[in-house]
């Protein structure tokens, strides 16, 4: 398995300034508590596209940030690891797309709010206007971010293989019309719950709600179970479950974007459904030891060891 795969890659999506805040004692309502806040680019889009620049693939972003001081580190930050942002437009008397968490003590997210109404400037006239933004890759990534119908358009243009991320319960009903074009889906459960309308708790419900989503016209799904792994159905209707190894986890955020990653990066080197979730697993594992949604130490070559480790 060589790296970097000769596939280029566009990922269409959300570019947001990530604002986390965690702190040492209970969250107390209606009270200010001490703690520790930071800050750094994330959004699903962007954290994918970063993840791939990491892991070797040739891949550019096109999205929308304000031309304030978040987009304007947005924009360095992804330039300076490898993403082609040319595609990224600063956008006059806009705010930049903001993600704001809260932590608790023990790390577990408390609450979190996504402020991305620029999201919606991110239009089909916008993308066909400006050349930088137009999608000729041979992979498209898109996430559902992206308004209605810019994920509408965007999925019935392509000619190419169109990865999607579902994003949370209330943007994934925006695919629920355009499920038949998506070629490769990544859900969670609660995603797949609100597409599929089954309760999904184990992962034989996890196998059925993927076999579900192919019968409704997605050619393979890959569904994330955090710590119980990964269960898939692929473009056969054939299904399957990987289980999660143990590892240490500093923060799950942006794990189901480095799966994603992994997805793409994975088909884009010609590995099958089963292989590519092997090593989309050991990507989302790698990012799980990470403070933030992407982690410096991803790369192929740390993929490669982990898997070999693994099997040794
Ligand atoms: N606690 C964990 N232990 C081991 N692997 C995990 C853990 N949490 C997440 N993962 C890995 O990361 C993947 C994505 O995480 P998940 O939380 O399901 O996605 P999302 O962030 O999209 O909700 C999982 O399928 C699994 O491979
Ligand atoms: O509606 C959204 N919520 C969250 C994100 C992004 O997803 C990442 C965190 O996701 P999670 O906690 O699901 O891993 C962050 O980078 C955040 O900016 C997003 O793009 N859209």
């Amino acid at each position: 398995m060589t790296s970097p795969a000769a596939a280029r890659i566009t990922v269409v999506g959300g570019a947001n300034m990530d604002v986390g805040a965690q702190t040492q004692t209970p969250l107390l309502p209606g009270d200010s508590t001490p703690g520790h806040i930071h800050y750094a680019p994330g959004g699903v889009g962007r954290n994918i596209a970063e993840n791939l620049a990491r892991l070797g693939s040739a891949v550019a972003l096109v999205s929308v940030v304000g031309d304030d001081a978040f987009g304007h580190d947005i924009l360095a930050h992804t330039g300076s690891v490898g993403v082609d942002v040319s595609g990224v437009k600063a956008l006059a008397g806009q705010r930049t797309a903001t993600y704001l968490s809260m932590h608790g003590p023990d790390g577990d997210m408390a609450l979190a709010v996504n402020d991305m109404a620029i999201l919606e400037r991110l239009t089909p006239a916008l993308l066909q206007a400006e050349p930088a933004m137009c999608p000729h890759t041979d992979v498209l990534v898109l996430d559902c971010n992206l308004s209605a119908p810019t994920l509408a358009w965007l999925l019935e243009q392509a000619t190419q293989p169109v990865f999607v991320d579902a994003v949370s319960v209330a943007k994934c009903q925006r695919l629920v019309h355009v499920l038949r074009r998506v070629h490769t889906l990544k859900v969670n459960r609660i995603e797949a719950q609100a597409l599929c309308g089954t309760v999904v708790d184990t992962v034989d419900d996890a196998q059925r709600a993927a076999l579900t989503l192919h019968g409704l016209g997605v050619q393979r799904v890959v569904l994330s179970l955090g710590a119980l792994g990964v269960a898939w159905c692929d473009a056969d209707g054939s299904t399957g479950v990987r289980s999660a190894s143990a590892v240490p986890v500093v923060n799950t955020t942006g794990a189901g974007d480095a799966l994603l990653a992994g997805l793409v990066h994975a088909h884009a080197l010609g590995l099958s459904l089963p292989r590519s979730v092997e090593y989309a697993m050991a990507c989302a594992e790698i990012t799980l030891s990470s403070t933030f949604a992407n982690s410096p130490d991803l790369s192929h070559a740390a993929v490669q060891s982990r898997l070999a480790a693994a099997t040794a």
